[in-house]
């Protein structure tokens, strides 16, 4: 099929970055973005780009490149929909919240409303492209949905998971390692293969059946973040021996065959895909009676929920045993740098459990809104929204956040922590002046130097 008119649904951190460079690299295709968030899509539209709801390096440049011209953000999905020969399924599908598989499966609902929407108002054939995460056989859910509205329309449908991470989403659409496109009809493959065919080498578009191409996500997830659990347990045991983790990540990351990526000890992996992924890789897992194979993939979750707790345990323990009443400087409250994204950042977790101890905690974060850092924690519920307004100060201003506290907690990499006035930072703090780096980004020595207290992970 010759595509025209492109449709994505959902307008979050993959439909909108993944959408824009479509746009750019298929100046011949028009790509429309829907959401029933009407707030993001006013956000998308923002004639001042540097507005738009999400941040990411690049993306900013791109939409104003294209928007207006093939790339259009819009509330009307059912127009879109009718209009396009292809349509991409971008929604969230976040851990089920209630009912069976509360707190491991992935929550369909989002999905199975797009297919109901499609099903409703499509008048002309559609390729249907699950671009959202999704379990294995998810296709077949949306295939059963589609084939029974009654009408003639034909429907095919595609697996197209993403990979691209944030902060370097663009980069990484721009040059991915691979494309993967699961499918049954060749006709329907090749459509989309076309269309990343216009920037991608033909030999890292990957065709498989559907099946694999679902699953190929999650295990890529579950694999990714099991190096980081991996790493992050040997960092507990370095901090018990002479041991530094960043030499034995070097010195192991030199082996060919295990590689230098991905080996960075830290408080825990966050973001929206990790945790989500895996729980529901290991649901799937039971739900088919494989214990073995879903104990295996729960340890990453177990192993990265101990790191965070750890991190917060030591820092407590660190200042005498108590923070009640200390002023506690949160540096980063994103789940990694270059993103705007908070989504299971463990910074959430680490300030919750330090508020549980009546600590009063300080967060400066580059591009988080201050709103956010308070939603987070109000979406917790451990204490009444006015105790974390009056317990939880942000600041626009890193020195102001930083002033007469008794500790700076390092929660996310931010390359312009680097760059800071460490000694102006030290002359402005409670005495003994303590750091925890999360993410290991200071000089130790350099530290020690200016007169910090200075700890790190697996060091
Ligand atoms: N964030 C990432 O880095 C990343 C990377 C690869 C894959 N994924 C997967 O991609 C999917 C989307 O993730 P995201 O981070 O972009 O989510 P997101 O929450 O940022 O965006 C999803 C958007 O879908 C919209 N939406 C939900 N239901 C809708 C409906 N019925 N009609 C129209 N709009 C609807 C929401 O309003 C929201 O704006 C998930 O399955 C995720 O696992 C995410
Ligand atoms: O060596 C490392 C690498 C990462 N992290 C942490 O791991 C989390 C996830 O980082 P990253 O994977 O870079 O970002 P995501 O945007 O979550 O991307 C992951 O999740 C996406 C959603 O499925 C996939 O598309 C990507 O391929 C996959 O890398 C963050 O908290 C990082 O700080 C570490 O602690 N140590």
């Amino acid at each position: 099929m010759k595509i025209n008119k492109i449709c994505c649904i959902g307008a979050g951190y993959v439909g909108g970055p993944t959408m824009a460079v479509i746009a750019k690299k298929n100046p011949n295709i028009q790509v429309t973005i829907v959401d029933i968030n009407e707030e993001r899509i006013a956000a998308w539209n923002d004639e001042d780009v540097s507005k738009l709801p999400i941040y990411e390096p690049g993306l900013a440049e791109i939409v104003a490149e294209t928007r207006g011209k093939n790339l259009f953000f819009s509330t009307e999905i059912d127009k879109a929909i009718k209009e396009s020969e292809m349509i991409f399924i971008s929604v969230n599908t976040p851990t089920k919240t209630y009912g069976k598989g509360k707190g491991m499966a992935a929550d369909l609902k989002y999905v199975e409303l797009c297919a109901r929407n499609i099903a409703e108002v499509a008048t002309t054939d559609k390729i249907v492209v699950e671009k959202s995460t999704l379990p294995v056989r998810t296709a077949q859910a949306i295939k059963s949905i589609l084939h029974n509205t009654g009408s003639d329309v034909k429907f095919e449908i595609l697996s197209n998971p993403e990979f691209l991470a944030e902060g370097t989403a663009i980069q990484d659409l721009l040059h991915p390692d691979r494309v993967l496109i699961g499918g049954e009809s060749e006709s329907a493959i090749e459509s989309l293969a076309n269309i990343y065919a216009s920037w991608v080498p033909q030999e890292k578009i990957l065709r498989t059946n559907v099946w694999s191409s679902e699953l190929s996500k999650l295990t890529a997830n579950a694999f990714l973040a099991q190096r980081i659990s991996s790493i992050n347990a040997i960092s507990e045991l370095c901090e018990h021996t002479e041991a530094n983790v960043n030499e034995v990540a070097r010195a192991i990351g030199m082996d060919s065959r295990i590689g230098p990526k991905f080996l960075n000890a830290s408080i825990g992996f966050g973001g929206s895909c990790f945790q989500k992924d895996i729980l529901n890789l290991v649901y799937i897992a039971r739900s088919y009676g494989l214990n073995a194979v879903a104990d295996y993939w729960e340890q990453v979750i177990i192993l990265n929920d101990h790191q965070k707790r750890r991190f917060s345990d030591n820092l407590i323990s660190t200042l005498y045993n108590t923070v009640s009443g200390k002023k506690i400087a949160m540096l980063g409250w994103a789940f990694k740098k270059d993103t705007n994204d908070t989504r299971e950042s463990a910074a959430i977790y680490v300030a919750d459990h330090l508020l549980s101890e009546q600590a009063n905690i300080a967060v400066y974060d580059p591009k988080v809104p201050s709103k956010k850092v308070y939603s987070d924690l109000n979406y917790l519920e451990t204490r009444s929204e006015e105790e974390n307004k009056n317990l939880v100060a942000t600041f626009s201003d890193p020195y102001e956040a930083v002033k007469d506290a008794h500790a700076i907690a390092i929660m996310t990499e931010w390359d312009e922590f680097k760059t800071y006035d460490w000694e102006k930072i030290y002359s402005s703090m409670k005495k003994p002046a303590f750091i925890f780096d999360g993410r290991n980004i200071l000089d130790k020595a350099e530290m020690n130097t200016i007169g910090f207290e200075y700890s790190s992970i697996g060091q």
